[in-house]
């Protein structure tokens, strides 16, 4: 975990105020997406949240939710540009619900970012030489930085006053020994490159983690734990007594899991054969394990639920496609079984984790033999927050564990520059 470093010089420091501002907007910037949440950090309440989706098309959709005084979620259809029309839009429903963005109750806005190289370990105050860090690594996260930072530089035009503060995807894995972080390559060549296993994820991977010690009834230094964060993108961690020892993705969040669209571990030998046999680019070659493999390149769809529904009309391409994600998934179960030696509980989260009742329990069938096992019936229930769905007296806790980023970059957003700290 990142601990916190008071930051007086950027703090606000309106005296005549009784009490301090502490209202922390966070920012979560994707490629075509932009998703939001304004949370008041002196009871840690969330007061709206939102999101803005498919950014420069003619169908973007603006979404947004007042989660006070009973107000009702907002939806409209309708081109946003880009990034700055989207941050504007966030604005203005936010305006409208009595909650702008010029309020001086707004302490700070706090950003995911996803790759913070090895450099950041800790949730950041963003200045110009972390502005340029953060460009200087989008070559190793292409998808993403490049929209990390065009939110930054939105928010900033909007609040120039506010800090702003990036949260690392990568700080979580800092923790990570050398010898799950380091690729066996020639050092000289890695280090003189920074190539090394970063992950990402981990900021839910931190907050998961400690929810899954606190359901248990322990302490996060007491547990042991699986992550498994199933979302578009997905990775693993495997974190002792609180700390990460080793996570899936890499250098890249390319490595690891079957994705949405990412193809995730494959013999590397597969690029140099496609440049010189499939006679393709190192640009073609990085959009199609990118964009087009993973679900997506296996039958056509990365929604979980599409694939489950045509599954269920027999569809063989499905099937097969649900079949790879899964002993994917399995032997990093597997494997991290035995990196930690002793396991306290697996946690599903993000969207398919949290809501695919057939992965959690085709990710752990026939696995009694390890301790790990779910009950039908408390895994087929919907919603709701953290929960066991192992059954009663299982040795390993198998658990639902929804993740909350939002809250994970406010507080820390606000452990960094709120007035008390
Ligand atoms: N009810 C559901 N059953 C199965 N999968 C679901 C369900 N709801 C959402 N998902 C899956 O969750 C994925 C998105 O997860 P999410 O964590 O929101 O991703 P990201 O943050 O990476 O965009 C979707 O692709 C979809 O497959
Ligand atoms: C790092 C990463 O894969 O993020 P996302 O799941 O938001 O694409
Ligand atoms: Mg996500």
């Amino acid at each position: 975990m990142s601990s916190a470093r008071p930051s007086p010089a950027t703090t606000p420091s309106d005296e005549s105020r009784s009490t301090p501002p502490a209202r922390v907007l966070v920012l979560n910037s994707g490629s075509s997406s932009v998703k939001y949440q304004l949370l008041d950090m002196s009871d840690s309440s969330r007061l709206a949240s939102g999101l803005v989706e498919r950014i420069g098309e003619r169908t973007s959709l603006v979404r947004h939710t007042p989660l006070v005084s009973g107000g009702e979620t907002r939806e409209r259809t309708g081109p946003v540009a880009d990034h700055d029309a989207a941050l504007k839009a966030m604005a203005e429903e936010l305006a409208a619900d009595g909650l702008g963005l010029d309020s001086p109750e707004l302490l700070a806005i706090g950003h995911r970012v996803v790759h913070g190289g090895k450099y950041f370990t800790e949730p950041t105050v963003i200045d110009e030489r972390v502005l340029s860090e953060i460009e200087r690594l989008i070559p190793v996260a292409p998808l993403h930085n490049p929209a990390n930072l065009t939110g930054i530089r939105t928010a900033t035009a909007l609040r120039p006053d506010l800090p702003q503060v990036a949260v690392f995807d990568t700080a979580f894995h800092t923790t990570m020994p050398e010898s799950a972080a380091r690729y066996a390559i020639d050092v000289e060549t890695a280090d003189a490159h920074r190539v090394r296993r970063y992950g990402f994820h981990g900021t839910s991977h931190a907050y998961v983690s400690r929810a899954t010690a606190r359901l248990l009834g322990k302490a996060p230094e007491e547990v042991n734990v699986i992550v498994l964060h199933l979302g578009n993108g997905a990775s693993a961690s495997a974190v002792r007594a609180g700390r990460c020892v080793d996570t899936s993705m890499g250098l890249t969040p390319l490595e690891g899991l079957v994705m949405g669209t990412r193809s995730g571990d494959m013999d590397p030998a597969v690029i140099f054969h496609l440049l010189r046999v499939g006679g393709m680019s190192a640009d073609e070659v990085d959009a199609l394990l990118n964009k087009r493999s993973g679900l997506v390149g296996l039958c056509g769809d990365n929604d979980m639920r599409e694939i489950r529904r045509r599954i269920s009309e027999g569809d063989e391409r499905a099937k097969l496609a649900f079949d790879i994600y899964i002993h994917r998934l399995r032997k990093y179960i597997g494997a991290y079984y035995a990196v930690l030696g002793r396991v306290d509980a697996v946690a599903f989260t993000a969207g398919v984790g949290e809501n695919s009742a057939e992965v959690r329990e085709a990710a752990v069938a026939g696995l009694e033999g390890l301790g790990l096992a779910v009950d039908g019936e408390r895994n087929a229930v919907r919603g709701g927050g953290a929960r066991l769905v192992s059954p009663e007296g299982a040795r390993i806790a198998v658990a639902v564990v929804p993740t909350d980023e939002e809250m994970e970059i406010a507080q820390q957003t606000y452990a960094l520059v709120g007035k008390d700290n």
